[in-house]
């Protein structure tokens, strides 16, 4: 076999055990080249903490992996095929700036996720399968250390809690892809620990991959299995939206725990439904 045949064998063999495929990507708005030539391949439950300067384009990256844009070239593949062009189940997505229903209970804030894919129209279900919905989120809600204030609106509910319930909402359907932009960039240092502890606890009982943009390096290097630094490489002073950022740095991190973690064969699912906290909330 030649050469180039094994290397395009190769590739094939490592794009079809990987979960995550990003192959030449490209972003760019009205000539502004935000992203460019971004390839990547990310397994399963890999935890990628994403840091760069200020505009280089980390939040576009998830919105492209949450399927809210599409590239301006190349293609994201999830397990060999092309990504949902639209958000979907399997990828859920906490922002720094969480909105929640506001007139909702911190219960039915999760809930809702669980009724609205089963009742479009009147995002609503009835009888035993709305119990059951609620039963579920009030479960999830447990183990993220809100057990208390299911039936608490959003405005009586600290930012750590706030971020807490967004987590419980992304995490309410199940998906298989966790995004996280800056969650805990607006909270005090004492609830972010907390929040670390929480977030290594989900991910260490799951299957979940996860994508988090962070500004503190420092988190990005405590979390992370993977470090992924983007950076511009190219700059043109006479033409400065030229050219668009690239993943300059790719470090493993933390192999212990990501081995931990793989020798664990539990299932999110059948932790989530027992209902037991795992840790106990600073509040
Ligand atoms: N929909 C859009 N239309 C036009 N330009 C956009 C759009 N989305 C992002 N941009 C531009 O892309 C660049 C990267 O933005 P992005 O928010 O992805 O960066 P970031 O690295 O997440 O920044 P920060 O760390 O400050 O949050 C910015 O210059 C922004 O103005």
């Amino acid at each position: 076999m030649s050469e180039k045949q094994t290397g395009s064998s190769a590739s094939v063999a490592s794009a079809a055990a990987s979960f995550i495929s990003v192959k030449n990507v490209w972003q760019e708005y009205a000539g502004n080249v935000v992203l460019e030539r971004l390839n990547l391949e990310v397994q399963e439950g890999e935890f990628c903490t994403l840091v760069g300067a200020s505009g280089c384009g980390k939040s576009t990256f998830l919105r492209l992996l949450l399927g809210q844009e599409r590239p301006s070239r190349g293609e994201l593949l999830l397990k060999g095929q092309p990504l949902p062009g639209e958000p979907d189940p399997s990828r859920g997505v906490v922002f720094q700036r969480y909105s929640v229903f506001p007139h909702l209970s911190v219960q039915d804030n999760v809930a809702l996720g669980l009724e609205l894919p089963r009742s479009p129209l009147l995002g609503r279900l009835f009888g035993g399968a709305r119990r059951e919905a609620r039963e579920q989120a009030a479960a999830l809600l447990e183990r993220v250390g809100l057990g208390h204030a299911l039936k608490q609106y959003p405005s009586a509910l600290s930012g750590g809690m706030q971020q807490r319930l967004a987590i419980a909402q992304a995490l309410v359907m199940k998906p298989r892809v966790l995004l996280l932009d800056e969650p805990f960039g607006a909270l005090d240092p004492g609830i972010r620990k907390d929040m670390h502890a929480l977030l290594l606890e989900l991910w260490q009982e799951t299957r979940l991959t996860v994508f988090m943009v962070t500004h503190d390096l420092a988190e990005g290097f405590n979390l992370g299995t993977r470090l992924l630094v983007f950076d511009k490489v190219r700059h043109d002073p006479q033409a400065p939206t030229a050219y668009g950022a690239r993943i300059t740095y790719d470090i493993p991190l933390n192999a212990d725990r990501k081995a931990a973690r793989a020798a664990l064969p539990e299932p999110l699912a059948a932790r989530l439904e027992t209902a037991a906290p795992l840790i106990t909330p600073a509040y």
